[in-house]
């Protein structure tokens, strides 16, 4: 514990120390910096060295790592330790991309047997489906998918199907989340029962929106096909599988998966078993094997080139040595433009925590805001506020080098784009530079006053880099993984339990409080402002 508030205490000295100069300037200053802040893993290339850190504040950031036991929790997690302790609960999604012959104990309990049983039975349906062995109540094979879900069992397959999904795919495959009808019926709209296979995804298979929508679904099915009818047209993806078959899903519709997998965490499940069927089972086996590569590189490559650990290290420092509490991330790719949505749970619902597994309060920062949209989108929209605003917040750029898809020439433009803004964040636009164009061109002396504070750059906005060599099942399985482990290695060092989030819990008990007062128009006990607003919203 000592040894922990000696290494945050030299964080913070050695943030504050590097926050005085300028990160363009540690380059002329530390030759090596390049090479020690760059590293190629599972087909990504990292690049770090337009962090906020200098070669002392990435020490003490490092120190820190070490100091909080980064590489003990790591053994637990791969362990299969209870480090999920609120719930008592293993921490194992990285088994679901282990091989079949890897050991992988839940708890002390061998966990692979039934991870592979569980993978053959999706890849068995998925070749069934996309072959027409499997078909609909009338004859018709299927030609879409309905999945519903929502939270960690909508934002992964949805990110996940956005990035392999064929430019024309054999399975037209829709998700719908929101408990707003709205969404349901305009996903519906040009759908076919007859043809469509809908898949119900609720790790709890109690969650009110994906209850709601199955219910939904299930009526448009019956409308068109009868009660039997519909049966054959639905799957369910649940750890809860008594509540599957009460919903009238057959055993061999339902997939499983474990406790120890969190929503957040279940993409490489059988949550993802739409996508599975939609875009083939090698597409989805690719991914399994790109989170597998970086698994082993989080496990074996020493703290200072270990991918996921400088991620986090360079969010803490941002975050606790330099008080920035947002970041943004933008994928240079219109496959990856749902990332920050997913990194929104994945980290924020992860690390969105004010105390520790002992309940008392956390010493430091947790997780922050993050938020970004597609580049070059964005770069038209919310980053003059990046570049010219007030506050700094950090970024995380993505690219992909090599893409044949689409109209020729568009690629090397959009790379353009992110290069060209990771600079300017850095480099800035000096006055003089502003002052010497606007001389050049002739603007009075009185103008220029005004005008070059304006256009002028600040710079010094740190960014970090991540380019995948191109956008493969493979690369993009390391990617999520990157950042699995990323919030993992955070939440070590902020000392917080990064797998249960009791904080979703209260919202969901009043709205179920709530509900009937709007249907029924009897109010109970509360504030002003709610009591105000059941009146004037009950039906
Ligand atoms: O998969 P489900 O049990 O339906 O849960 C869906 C989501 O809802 C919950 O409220 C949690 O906050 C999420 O972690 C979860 O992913």
């Amino acid at each position: 514990m000592a040894d922990l508030d000696a290494a945050w205490t030299r964080l913070e000295t050695a943030a504050k120390a590097a926050g005085q100069q300028r990160i363009v300037d540690f380059f002329r200053d530390e030759p090596g910096r390049l090479e020690a802040l760059t590293l190629d893993v599972a087909g990504l290339h990292l690049d770090l060295s337009k962090q906020a850190w200098d070669e002392a504040g990435l020490e003490a950031a490092l120190d820190l790592a070490h100091a909080a036991d980064v590489e003990g929790a790591r053994a637990k997690m791969f362990g299969g330790e209870a480090i999920n302790s609120s719930e008592g609960r293993a921490v194992l999604h990285t088994a679901l991309r282990a091989p079949a012959d890897a050991e992988v104990k839940a708890l002390g309990q061998p966990v692979m047997a039934e991870v592979e049983a569980v993978r053959q039975r999706m890849k068995a349906f998925a070749e069934a489906v996309r072959s027409g062995a499997i078909k609909g109540a009338t004859g018709k094979p299927f030609k879409a998918i309905l999945h519903i879900g929502i939270g960690g069992s909508d934002l992964g397959p949805r990110l996940l199907w956005d990035a392999l999904r064929p430019v024309k795919p054999q399975i037209d495959l829709r998700f719908v989340a929101n408990v707003d009808g709205a969404e349901f019926a305009l996903t519906t709209a040009d759908m076919d029962p007859e043809e469509t296979l809908v898949m119900v995804v609720s790790k709890t298979f109690t969650t009110q929106e994906t209850m709601a929508n199955a219910g939904a679904a299930r009526a448009w099915l019956v409308e068109a096909l009868g009660e039997q009818g519909a049966n054959q047209h639905l799957a369910a993806i649940s750890t809860a599988l008594d509540k599957t078959a009460a919903f009238g899903v057959p055993d061999e519709r339902v997939f499983g998966f474990w406790d120890w997998v969190g929503g957040r965490y279940s993409l490489w499940s059988s949550v993802s078993l739409s996508v599975a069927v939609a875009a083939g089972w090698e597409a989805f086996e690719g991914f399994l094997r790109g989170g597998a590569a970086m698994d082993e590189h989080f496990k074996t490559a020493p703290l200072e080139k270990n991918a996921p650990v400088l991620v986090a290290l360079a969010q803490i420092f941002n975050r606790n040595g330099l008080d920035r509490r947002a970041r943004s991330v933008v994928p240079y790719s219109h496959r990856l433009r749902r990332l920050a949505s997913f990194l929104q749970q994945l980290e924020m619902e992860s690390n969105g925590k004010s105390v520790g597994p002992d309940g008392k309060p956390a010493q430091r920062g947790t997780a922050t805001v993050v938020f970004g949209d597609e580049g070059t989108n964005v770069q038209h929209a919310y980053f003059q506020c990046m570049h010219q605003g007030t506050d700094v917040t950090p970024m995380e750029l993505i690219g992909v080098a090599k893409s044949d898809e689409g109209p020729a020439g568009m690629h090397e433009k959009l790379l353009s784009n992110l290069l060209a803004q990771a600079e300017a964040f850095m480099v800035g636009r000096s006055t003089e530079d502003v002052v010497a164009e606007l001389k050049a061109k002739g603007v009075s002396d009185a103008e220029i006053a005004t005008l070059a504070p304006q256009r002028t750059f600040a710079g010094d906005r740190p960014s970090t880099l991540v380019v995948l060599d191109r956008l493969t099942p493979e690369t993009f399985g390391a990617l999520i993984a990157l950042y699995e482990h990323k919030t993992f290695v955070e939440g070590v060092i902020w000392g917080i339990n990064s797998f249960d989030q009791w904080g979703v819990e209260l919202g969901k008990v009043m709205a179920n409080r709530i509900l009937p007062e709007l249907e029924s128009g009897a109010a109970g006990d509360h504030d002003p402002s709610t009591a105000a607003l059941i009146q004037r919203l009950k039906k």
